[in-house]
């Protein structure tokens, strides 16, 4: 296993392949726009993340076909996109290779996780997720962090995690696979409300509380989804979300601080949860599972709900056993 392919040549796409490249591995880049591969290759620059160098292990390519020789995909690009990806990586992809999703969210329309998608439009692929807090600024300059890979077969998770692992990029390997992506997709809803909080001037009180029972909602989601609790108390459970709701450098937690300043977000930058608080919300309604926070959020950005309105609902609901 040396070769790895990245499909997706946004921030965390560019990083990946950085981290990548840095645990030894040859890494194909595939960028869907021809002039940003051509921008790739000529100055080594990465077209989402100022200053930083696109190591030379790194191939950029406009030519998904290269990708499908890897031998394993992973695939960067957002979540509501994650399937037209696929579908056009499907046919260049052999039996049994892993191809891991490092989008962190779900389908709206369908509900579908990102293993799912991937499932559903490549078959005979084995389906992953890499997930855990590391932003791709940080990522991509070396900064040391961890995350989790997830497969359905551990060993092979192990073996995977060998080759993309770094003393600075620790994958850590579990066959929880649905745990690890309902973190992913959660926190960045949650991370959504700890902005509005920051962005609303509630408080360092309010935010450790907020992040706190949104923990809490994540955990009820993810086990009533066959996740283990192990995998929500890890790096992509709660260590994410610890990041996500900590500091603006997360664009969930900045949209959710523009929010609660009662301006515009900034234009440009992906802010998953506003996309995956509709299926999150759905998803959860539809096994009965409580979440206030990750609802609210939902009210809000699709426009139904006042951020006033969201403060004063999670404010008033009646008092009750922190456990339940
Ligand atoms: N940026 C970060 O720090 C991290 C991001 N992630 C996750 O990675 C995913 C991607 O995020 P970023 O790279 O930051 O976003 P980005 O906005 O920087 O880049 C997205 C890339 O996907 C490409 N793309 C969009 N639609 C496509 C399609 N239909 N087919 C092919 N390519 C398409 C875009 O051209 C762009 O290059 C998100 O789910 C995010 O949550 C995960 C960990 C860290
Ligand atoms: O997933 C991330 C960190 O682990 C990146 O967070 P944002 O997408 O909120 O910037």
């Amino acid at each position: 296993m040396n070769t790895i392919a990245i499909v997706g040549a946004g921030a965390w796409g560019t990083a990946l392949a950085n981290a990548v490249a840095r645990a030894g591995r040859d890494v194909v880049l595939w960028a869907r726009d021809e002039k940003t591969v051509a921008a790739m290759r000529r100055g080594r620059v990465a077209p989402r993340l100022a200053g930083v160098r696109i190591d030379d292990k790194v191939t950029p390519t406009a030519d998904l076909a290269q990708t499908g020789a890897a031998d394993a995909i992973l695939l960067v690009v957002p979540a509501q996109a994650l399937r037209d990806a696929a579908r056009q990586l499907a046919p260049h992809v052999a039996a049994s290779r892993p191809v891991i999703a490092c989008a962190k969210g779900i389908e709206r329309g369908t509900g579908a996780f990102m293993t799912e998608i991937i499932a559903q439009e490549i078959p005979s692929a084995v389906a992953g997720i890499l997930s855990g807090p590391s932003f791709a600024d940080d990522v991509a300059r070396g900064l040391p962090t961890a995350v989790t890979l997830a497969m359905p077969d551990d060993a092979m998770a192990r073996d995977l995690s060998a080759r993309l692992g770094s003393t600075a990029f620790r994958p850590y390997h579990t066959d929880d696979v649905r745990g690890v992506e309902i973190g992913g997709a959660a926190k960045n809803v949650l991370a959504i409300a700890s902005g509005i909080v920051a962005g609303r001037k509630l408080g360092a009180s309010a935010a450790a509380a907020l992040t706190t029972r949104g923990f809490a909602e994540l955990v009820r989601f993810g086990r009533a989804f066959g996740a283990r609790s192990d995998t929500l108390m890890g790096l992509s459970g709660l260590g994410d979300l610890l990041l996500s709701c900590s500091t603006a450098q997360s664009r969930n937690f900045s949209f959710g601080i523009a929010l609660g300043e009662g301006r515009l977000a900034s234009a440009g930058k992906l802010a998953e949860g506003q996309f995956t608080a509709l299926a999150l919300a759905q998803k959860a309604a539809g096994q009965g599972v409580e979440m206030p926070i990750a609802q609210a959020v939902c009210e809000v950005v699709e426009g139904r709900w006042t951020v006033d309105q969201a403060i004063e609902a999670l404010l008033t609901r009646p008092f009750r056993s922190e456990g339940a």
